[in-house]
């Protein structure tokens, strides 16, 4: 029987198997951010060092400043210098302030071609099945894994069960890869992934760029997955070549020959098949305190006669917390907050969406627009974005994880309300109090302009 892509990546990595189905595998890459310090402590703890610093990665990312803060909270600061000595003392190369290549290790991580086809690569981050987009196999893993990792460039997993998600048909206008997968996780529910690694396939993923292929692996979490992968294709070549941690020249001709290779089998069995039409996705908001109470722009808060008396008790609590009115039309929410950014919406493709809209009005909130990287950093500002966004009165910042998880210092107020372009939207993510709505870079941009959740479409008079 045929293999998928799942298989061929994991059975290349098989260093050894216990009889409970568990394998050690071998980690090509290892990234590290500067919320990993416990798991340095513990390596020295045990007077470990480091086994490969060459296959090891550093990225500030959660503690950095976005911009001049007089009231900075040190401890933040200590993060990112912890990250930095840390690296130092064993030998990793570390991109923390001040370098052009910093940025969220998942967005600067792909951009700098340290996550290749076939490899196996791992961080001490949940959103880490990012890198899947590329066709690698990549996982979160706690803070004792790193550990390992750090200590042995090997780690212990279960193998899990693979999961096909076919998205046939084509998207619509101001219909992007995180309407999609918000749509996906709706439809699968945001335990529907646990324990699989999903696999993406179908017209629709053939025809997103690299960078929508970033963002709907990036979420494959919020559905519970261990991953999301998405097989290598000439979209990914293209994104490779010329990326400095990428093989170059005669040698990148060659990896692409084998990177060739890398896609499920005709014959190969995925343990569960999900087929999802990509002409039935409208431009998608959450309302709730989970990703799976995602919704089209159209639609309305569920009533309580939409919901089942088992999820009664926390349906009462969600609407309590977000101070909502049950049966309310979403575009009635007035928002107080807007956060362009996160690891899931912060590349060049997404700040040229929300440019785009913020060119159509002046924002009647404050906004804040975060960079992923400071390669997209520069970019943007090279194509003027920067400017957009200043005279929308969109504030333009530094690069990192900021509003995403409120780690630096950068949150929305107890009781406001923010469309936030980041992938998780659970009680307090974005600081204690906060009321998150989940949804693309041009619905945000559109929220901003607007004051409350808004129709894209209908903005731009595209709605067909
Ligand atoms: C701080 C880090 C470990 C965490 C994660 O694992 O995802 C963060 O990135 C998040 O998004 O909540
Ligand atoms: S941007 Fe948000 S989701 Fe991504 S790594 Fe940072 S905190 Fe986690």
């Amino acid at each position: 029987m045929g293999r998928t892509l799942f298989d061929k990546i994991w059975e290349s990595h098989v260093i050894s198997e216990r009889d409970n189905g568990t394998a050690l595998l071998f980690i090509d890459r290892h990234l590290v951010h500067d919320a990993t310090a416990q798991a340095f402590d513990q390596l020295k703890s045990e007077g470990q060092k480091v086994r490969r610093p060459d296959l090891t990665f550093g990225m500030a990312d959660h503690y950095i400043a976005t911009h001049d803060d007089p009231d900075r909270d040190p401890v933040h600061d200590a993060m990112v210098t912890t990250l930095a000595e840390n690296a130092r003392e064993q030998g990793i190369t570390s991109f923390g302030a001040n370098d052009e290549r910093q940025g969220i290790v998942h967005v600067a991580g792909p951009e700098l071609g340290l996550t290749l086809p076939g490899t196996l690569l791992v961080c001490g981050d949940s959103h880490t099945s990012t890198h899947g987009a590329l066709g690698a196999l990549a996982f979160g893993i706690g803070a004792s894994e790193v550990a390992h990792v750090l200590a042995t460039q090997t780690l212990w997993q279960q193998r899990p069960k693979t999961m096909r998600i076919r998205i046939d048909g084509e998207l619509g206008v101001h219909v992007t890869a995180k309407d999609l997968i918000l749509t996906i996780i709706r439809t699968i529910g945001a335990n529907g992934g646990a324990g699989y690694v999903i696999e993406y396939a179908g017209e629709a993923i053939d025809n997103l760029s690299m960078e929508s292929r970033l963002t709907l692996c990036n979420m494959s979490i919020e559905a519970g997955a261990r991953g999301g992968m998405i097989a290598p294709d000439e979209t990914t070549f293209a994104y490779l070549k010329g990326k400095p941690f990428a093989p170059q020249g005669e040698l990148f001709e060659r990896a692409v020959e084998a990177w060739r290779g890398l896609k499920s089998d005709d014959d190969a069995h995925h343990d569960k098949e999900v087929a999802i039409d990509a002409r039935s996705i409208a431009p998608t908001v959450t309302w709730g305190n989970s990703p799976e109470t995602a919704l089209p722009i159209t639609g309305h808060i569920p009533d309580l006669g939409d919901i089942e008396t088992s999820k009664m008790e926390q349906y009462q609590a969600t609407i309590e917390y977000m101070g909502l009115e049950p049966g309310a039309k979403l575009t009635s929410l007035k928002v107080d907050r807007v956060f362009i950014g996160s690891c899931t919406n912060s590349r060049l493709e997404d700040l040229r969406e929300a440019a785009k809209i913020a060119k159509l009005g002046r924002a009647k909130v404050p906004t804040i627009v975060v960079p992923g990287s400071q390669q997209v950093r520069q970019q943007a500002e090279k194509e003027g974005l920067h400017e957009i966004f200043h005279q929308a009165g969109f504030e333009w910042r530094e690069p990192g994880c900021s509003m995403c998880v409120a780690m630096n210092g950068d949150s929305v107020p107890s009781g406001a309300r923010c469309a936030s372009t980041s992938n998780r939207n659970f009680a307090g993510r974005q600081g204690p109090g906060s009321r998150t709505h989940l949804m693309s870079p041009a619905m945000a941009a559109a929220a901003a302009i607007t004051g409350h959740l808004t129709d894209v479409r209908e903005l731009e008079g595209t709605k067909c």
